[in-house]
């Protein structure tokens, strides 16, 4: 299929697979280029070396292009932002800040540079400063987030700019897909719906904490520190919430958070951070990263196929799950 973003990327469908910081590697990543989206491997929290490693990885399994997420909050995304230009890979994604100190460097090496943004302003400024696309991700998303939801970020968002957008956040099927199309963006990126397949290598208890979600069964810890980041219910959670209602200071809540991630992709799954998004419901099957793309775009052209009528009766023959 041929969008805006799969023309900018040179892949053969409009998706990319989120940063999942410490997750997101070189497999993961080499599966998801190699069938036809674009992988991204997450940078957060890693070491130069290990970048290295997995970007070799990658380039082991495809030869198509791959992408790599500096995490901008990282106290190393400086760099990590100089290995961006050094390794060669196509498309540079970044978050949880503003990449304006890097987009020159980025754009003189060739890579399509494609900012992570929570709000319109944001997009727009990066736009000005020459990003070839941006990933409007909503508040359902899993990990550090925003505040505004998919449903009213991607229309204001498309509103502000005239560069691609790819739709993020609460994304995890073709319904997802088309919902995001039809607010205007032209591609979508999934974390959460990666985390099952048979590449990702998140610990087990971290897919069948996800496998087993119910609709409400994440939380948005870290708000106090003022970096909010979605998760699945568990003790460190309660744990963190009862802190920031104690209103804790600053410090304090930074010490909960230190290594939650760490606990977590080391499978303990009750005291670390697990992120995932509100989408974890819709996780029922693990799959791998070739099905879980041929199905999304497969389901999100099928329905767009049909009439708001068509739409409405198959609706109405809803089994229930
Ligand atoms: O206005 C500005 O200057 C920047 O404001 C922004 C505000 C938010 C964002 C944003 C929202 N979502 C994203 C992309 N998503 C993410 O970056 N999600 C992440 N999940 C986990 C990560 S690593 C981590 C490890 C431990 C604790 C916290 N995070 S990064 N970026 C981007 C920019």
């Amino acid at each position: 299929m041929k969008t805006r973003i799969t023309e900018l990327l040179g892949i053969e469908y409009p998706v990319v697979q989120g940063a999942m910081a410490r997750i997101a590697d070189g497999g993961l990543a080499g599966a998801v280029s190699e069938a036809g989206g674009l992988g991204i491997i997450a940078c957060g929290g890693a070491s130069p070396e290990w970048i290295r490693e997995e970007v070799a990885r990658a380039r082991a399994i495809t030869d198509k292009p791959i992408g790599i997420n500096v995490m901008l909050m990282d106290p190393r995304a400086a760099e990590v932002a100089e290995l961006v230009c050094e390794l060669g890979v196509e498309v540079v994604t970044t978050g949880a800040g503003s990449p304006a100190n890097y987009m020159a460097a980025w754009k003189e090496a060739g890579v399509k540079v494609v900012p992570v943004v929570a709000s319109a302003a944001l997009a727009a400024r990066m736009e000005r400063l020459g990003a070839d696309a941006v990933v409007a991700e909503g508040t359902e998303a899993g990990g550090h987030i925003g505040e505004l939801t998919t449903m009213a970020l991607v229309p204001a968002v498309c509103a502000a700019v005239s560069i691609p957008v790819i739709g993020a956040g609460g994304i995890a099927d073709g319904r997802g897909m088309l919902a995001a199309f039809a607010l205007g963006a032209e591609g979508v990126q999934c974390g959460t719906r990666f985390l099952t397949v048979e590449e990702c290598s998140v610990h087990e208890a971290w897919k069948e904490k996800v496998l087993a979600a119910k609709d409400s069964d994440t939380i948005v810890t870290g708000r106090g520190t003022g970096h909010p980041v979605r998760g699945l219910k568990n003790k460190f959670a309660r744990e963190c919430r009862k802190m920031e209602m104690a209103a804790k200071s600053g410090e304090e809540l930074e010490g909960m958070y230190a290594g939650s991630l760490a606990r977590a992709v080391a499978g303990d799954v009750e005291n670390g951070s697990v992120m995932a998004g509100q989408v974890a419901a819709l996780v029922t099957e693990r799959g791998c990263a070739a099905d879980v793309i041929r199905d999304m775009v497969r389901e999100a052209e099928a329905l767009a196929g049909r009439t708001l009528d068509e739409l409405a009766a198959l609706n109405s023959r809803r089994e229930r799950a």
